[in-house]
């Protein structure tokens, strides 16, 4: 026998032998598959002498234990477990033995060697090593490969890279390709095809038994550092390489919050992967598993320690791949978080009702309102801030290495050089969580889209190939008389490519009066469509008298810088009708901002209502704003998109006027990934007797999925002989200033009735609300109701001329269609204008078109002034001119 205490040896060894001799810890020693068999490596020790001492049971663990707890000199063992590892009496050395010299045998302690006896990946296959320094795990899965596949073995330390190098060079793990930079650092391109994944990062070492005392006197501090970067690393393992199939998380730690807490933040956050229970991948032959304080999720863990496995304290966390169809049981406590924010949302929605009925103290509640929303809810985790902020990297000393290798401990300084690219790294993973949840959300939402398709209450066009947001509006009976749905859907857009679409099927509306429909196409690949019609949004005239008239706009510009992505929208109108007698209201807007971001998710909704206009006998509802902003990460996608609707019910002689606006301003700046979608929606009824409702509701399609009920659209348009307008317009300015374009599309529609003589216009505008704003009167879009004999037509439609100056012109469009019918027995005028898109060009054929837009400019301004009350009026009476330069310019 060859084992003994070598001479000359430095003090660290001499301290590490100090140790041992008062160790009762067996010595383990890794055959190196790479160079011999294990049989080899029996015969050989055999043959130096050494006596074997057998152990058949393989499911008595107990009986094995006592063996090796009672091995004495001269004898070994084969573990029971790894069937490559064979165990020495204490004190033995191997420093000078030449199988460790030439690389035969490693001394590895057997804790250390579960974790890749666990992961088990199988020759041939793409491992990749996270931590591999100084290497004997490293060595131990190419052993496992049989040189037959690939480890990519990623080193931060570039010291410690030496060392990995050298001992994989002297175990002729061939197949290790040497990695010195921050895993943190690196892409899924950089480990092509990885499948399993080992996941050994430092920690506080608290299992080695030499600093056993450290297990008592807990750091808490330090171990809340190295929570943080373990639960960092772990997610990155388990989040960013789409190939894995395992993952096998270590440390040489007894400290739950290094281990069962790691395991259990990452775990509730993860859609792809569960735990794997280590009791039957041990055939439950093992004792020592995790805390039960973390139920079935710590008891799936294993943890080797000293007294009770004669090992180094170890704890090992598998993870697998769900199969199709499986669910990770653990991700309880995300849900509950979810639901939380599902409720908070329905505190939201009560205390906003709760405003509209005192409208003075309706500003001030938005504001408080906007605020608390923007802070951060009181259940999102705070770990991603805490890996920001404690993001610093202890290298922890593998225990094997106080055997044969003398390295120091040490603090990687890289950790704080790196810090700022690491904090960049990190919102990589939380990006990569994003868009689990949104596509959850995304495709739960896409169901309920389904299930209204499948119903016929929906129809859809869509322009855009693949990509496409869709947007629908349904009115719901069943909550509210006046409800407006919306339904959102959105999907990754990896051109940014957008489409927006906003239908709102005729129903039934016995006759098809109306229709409106527009799209628009931008030459960008971004393509709005919507279409309108009046079935859905639900409406109530319940006075002969009254007519209807609805006007509304939208107006959004979205910026979305290409470092820091920014959106805003804004959208002003203005418009003021003051009718003799009648007292006009001005309404405003309800900003809803929920943010679920700190788990990779973020939602924001903004939701803006408010406001009513009483005329004296007449009663104005207005409903409802839907404000849906889904946040999807993947691959810096920004979608965008507003829809907005209104309408108004107009009493006899009256006139009304509404006016709305949206404003919003959406900043998400992680990992550019933006989607944002306005939906506002509006609607009054005019009951006789003063009813008023006012119905607005954010995020709908939470609330659908909470209540896991399709979403339902209510109609009630139920005017006997009442006349019945519809309006609604889309307007979307859309700015993408990644691959410096810019689209913007501005769509408008309007429409009224024209109760008397029941004629019926179908009119279908793009901005119309522009082109009103330029002639100083509210937005129209008539139509009329048609008597039964009479025939209506279409008159104008300027989609396809806007399509093609959308192609001409990236950058700006503004499209323009006006139809008006003004006889009374069957005579339609239309009028359409088409829309310039490029400000600058044809400046004398457009000059008064362009100053035209001038003012629309200007109004929009001035929304929130008073002169543009009087711009307003003042423009009024140059109404008929207007229209009539504007068939001038048509013309042209
Ligand atoms: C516990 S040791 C790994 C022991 C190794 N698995 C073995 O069996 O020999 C942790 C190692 O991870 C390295 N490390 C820590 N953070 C890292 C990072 N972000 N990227 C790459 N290596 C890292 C440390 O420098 C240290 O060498």
């Amino acid at each position: 026998m060859t084992c003994g205490v070598i001479p000359g040896k430095s003090s660290k060894r001499k301290k590490a032998e100090k140790d041992e001799t008062v160790s009762t810890k067996p010595k383990y020693v890794r055959v190196n598959a790479l160079k011999k068999t294990v049989e080899e490596a029996i015969e050989a020790f055999t043959d130096e002498g050494w006596h074997l001492i057998r152990h058949s049971d393989k499911n008595d663990y107990n009986g094995f234990i006592e063996k090796v707890a009672a091995l004495k000199g001269g004898e070994f063992m084969v573990d029971m477990h790894v069937p490559s590892l064979l165990i020495f009496p204490p004190r033995t050395h191997f420093y000078n033995h030449p199988a460790y010299k030439n690389g035969t045998v490693i001394l590895q302690d057997k804790a250390s060697c579960l974790p890749v006896h666990l992961l088990a990946p199988p020759p041939g296959s793409t491992v990749l090593d996270m931590c591999a320094a100084p290497g004997m795990k490293t060595t131990q899965l190419a052993a496992a490969l049989a040189n037959q596949g690939v480890v990519y073995a990623v080193e931060r330390d570039t010291k410690r890279v030496g060392i990995l190098k050298h001992i994989v060079g002297s175990s002729e793990a061939t197949c290790v390709k040497v990695i010195n930079k921050d895993v943190l650092d690196c892409a899924k391109k950089d480990f092509p095809g990885a499948e399993y994944i080992l996941v050994d990062p430092s920690c506080s070492g608290s299992g080695m038994t030499e600093r056993s005392t450290e297990a008592e006197n807990k750091d808490l501090a330090r171990l809340e550092k190295l929570a943080g970067f373990q639960i960092l690393i772990l997610r990155s393992a388990l989040t960013r390489y789409p190939d894995a199939k395992r993952v096998a998380y270590s440390t040489c730690s007894l400290h739950p919050e290094e281990n069962e807490e790691v395991v259990r933040q990452v775990l509730e956050t993860n859609y792809n992967f569960k735990l794997v229970d280590a009791k039957k991948l041990l055939n439950s032959a093992w004792n020592s598993f995790g805390s039960s304080d973390y139920g079935e999720m710590g008891e799936f863990c294993l943890y080797a320690r000293p007294d009770e496995d004669l090992t180094n304290g170890f704890f090992v966390a598998i993870f697998e791949r769900l199969e199709e169809g499986e669910q990770n049981k653990f991700l309880n406590n995300r849900i509950s978080n979810f639901k939380k924010h599902l409720h908070a949302a329905d505190k939201r929605k009560e205390r906003r009702l709760e405003g509209k009925e005192n409208k003075e103290t309706a500003k001030s509640k938005r504001g408080n309102k906007n605020n608390k929303e923007k802070s951060v809810p009181e259940d999102e985790p705070n770990n991603v801030e805490e890996i920001e902020n404690n993001h610093i990297v202890e290298d922890e000393q593998e225990h094997g290495l106080n055997d044969n290798i003398e390295f120091e401990e040490s603090v990687c300084e890289k950790g704080a050089k790196k810090k700022k690219k690491k904090k960049l790294t990190e919102n990589d993973v939380e990006c990569q969580e994003t868009v689990n949840g949104c596509d959850e959300i995304e495709n739960t939402v896409a169901e309920k889209v389904d299930k209204k398709n499948k119903t016929g209450k929906v129809s859809s066009n869509n322009d855009a190939t693949n990509d496409n947001i869709t947007i629908k509006k349904k009115s719901n009976k069943n909550k509210h008389k006046n409800a407006t749905k919306l339904e959102e859907s959105t999907e990754d857009n990896p051109k940014n490519d957008a489409t927006l679409e906003n239908d709102n099927p005729v129903g039934e509306n016995k006759t098809k009066k109306k229709k409106l429909k527009h799209s628009t196409e931008s030459k960008d690949d971004f393509s709005i469509e919507a279409t309108l019609g009046d079935n859905e949004n639900t409406k109530k005239v319940k006075s002969k008298k009254k007519k209807r008239k609805s006007c509304s706009e939208v107006n959004e510009l979205i910026d979305i810088s290409k470092n820091d992505k920014t959106l805003e929208s804004n959208d002003n109108t203005s418009e003021e009708n003051k009718p003799k007698k009648k007292k006009h209201k001005r309404f405003s807007e309800v900003n809803e901002l929920i943010d679920i971001s700190k788990n990779d998710k973020t939602l924001e909704s903004n939701d803006n209502t408010t406001e009513e206009n009483k005329p004296k006998k007449k009663k104005d509802n207005i409903l409802s704003e839907v404000n849906e902003l889904i946040d999807t990460s993947k691959d810096d996608k920004t979608l965008e998109s507003n829809d907005n609707t209104t309408e108004e019910n107009k009493p006899k002689k009256k006139k009304h006027k509404r006016f709305s606006e949206v404003n919003e301003l959406i900043d998400i700046s992680k990992n550019d990934k933006t989607l944002e979608s306005n939906d506002n929606t509006s609607e009054e009824n005019k009951p006789k007797k003063k009813k008023h409702n006012i119905l607005s509701e954010d995020n709908e399609f939470i609330e659908d999925l909470k209540n896991d009920e399709p979403l339902d659209s209510t109609e009630e348009n139920k005017p006997k002989k009442k006349k019945h307008k519809r309006f609604s317009e889309v307007n979307e300015l859309i700015d993408m200033s990644k691959n410096d374009k810019t689209v913007e599309s501005n769509d408008n529609t309007t429409e009224e009735n024209k109760p008397k003589k029941k004629k019926h216009n179908v009119l279908s505008e793009d901005n119309e609300f522009i082109e009103d704003l330029k002639n100083d009167e509210p937005l129209d879009s008539t139509e009329k109701n048609k008597p039964k004999k009479n025939k209506h037509k279409r008159c104008s439609e300027n989609s396809e001329s806007i399509v093609d100056l959308k192609n001409e012109e990236p950058l700006e469009s503004y499209d323009n269609v006006t139809e008006e019918n003004t006889t009374k027995k069957k005579k339609r005028k239309d009028c359409s204008e088409a829309s310039e898109m490029n400000i600058i060009k044809d400046s004398q054929l457009k000059k008064k078109k362009r100053k035209h837009c001038s003012e629309v400019g200007e109004s929009l301004e001035t929304s929130e002034n008073p002169d543009a009350i009087e711009f307003t009026q003042k423009s009024k009476k140059k109404k008929k001119m207007t229209s009539e330069k504007g068939d001038l310019q048509l013309d042209d």
